[in-house]
């Protein structure tokens, strides 16, 4: 957890708060048998690696209302609506902010969209306690996100082992080579290079050609941030990338849906 970025410390400050408050409302104990009450996961890993695996496009649409960097993105928010939107338009996944004082998202919004639709959903959230892989199966994800840059590599193992025993897909998210190498420490199929830099907030899709030489056979690399036109997802699918995670672009859209549609309408290599 070196030069962790300050944004990202702060979030981080605040979700152990909020952990801590959440422990109080309801135990883990509670949680977890909630949790163990699920039906089982969409296969959240599956959905993507099939179409990668064919070459095909593998779109995670992301359902965000706001966020640090951009403040609001979209006024006209339904999660109903826009999931409903995003598989209509071809999504493989959806991915919904759940975190509420950074990116106004929530946990309500993460089950409105997940009933509207059948597509597997990963909660979008900053995790840094074993409460909150519980609480994520017991809302009903399919999938959570692990930021490496948020975790040491004790905590990163703890949390991937849990959440796969309690029948979570992760998806590891990088943004340079040394966390490449922590994530490629855990025997994980999804690899998330963060376009983004968290320190200064600069988007450069180069971040995922830089570390694509590191990623062994049998990984998938979901590609994140910062894809806004059909010439970046060309230049991806030009690197044999076929996952992608997007939010402001289709966000900023009349009809989400629409603009998935539209940007990853099979793009010629
Ligand atoms: O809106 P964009 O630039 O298309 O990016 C989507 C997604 O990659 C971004 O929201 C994201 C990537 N990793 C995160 C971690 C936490 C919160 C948000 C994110």
């Amino acid at each position: 957890m070196t030069d962790t970025p300050t944004i990202l410390k702060k979030i981080i400050a605040r979700k152990h708060e909020e952990v801590s408050e959440a422990k109080l409302a309801r135990s883990e104990a509670a949680l977890l048998a909630v949790a163990d009450a699920q039906p089982p996961a969409r296969g959240f890993a599956n959905a993507l690696i099939q179409r990668i695996e064919n070459k095909q496009n593998a779109v995670i649409a992301e359902i965000k209302k706001a966020s640090p960097s951009k403040g609001v993105i979209r006024e006209d928010f339904n999660p109903e609506a826009l999931a409903l939107s995003y598989a209509k338009g071809g999504a493989a996944c959806l991915s919904v902010l759940t975190d509420k004082d950074f990116f106004q998202g929530s946990n309500a919004f993460m089950q409105q969209a997940r009933d509207a639709v059948a597509l597997p959903v990963i909660r979008k959230d900053f995790m840094v306690d074993s409460y909150q892989i519980t609480q994520s199966r017991a809302l009903g994800a399919d999938c959570v996100l692990l930021i490496v840059a948020a975790l040491e590599q004790q905590q990163l193992n703890d949390l991937h082992q849990q959440a796969i025993a309690l029948g979570l897909d992760v998806l590891i998210e990088v943004h340079n080579a040394a966390e490449m190498e922590q994530a490629l420490m855990l025997d994980n199929p999804l690899v998330g290079i963060n376009n983004r830099n968290l320190h200064t907030f600069d988007v450069s899709l180069d971040t995922t050609f830089e570390l694509l030489d590191m990623v062994p056979k049998g990984r998938h690399v979901i590609t994140e941030s910062g894809i806004f036109t059909a010439a970046d997802v060309a230049a991806m699918r030009a690197k044999d990338i076929y996952g992608f995670l997007v939010g402001e672009s289709f966000m900023r859209a009349p009809d989400p849906g629409e603009k998935l549609a539209e940007l990853f309408r099979e793009a010629v290599v």
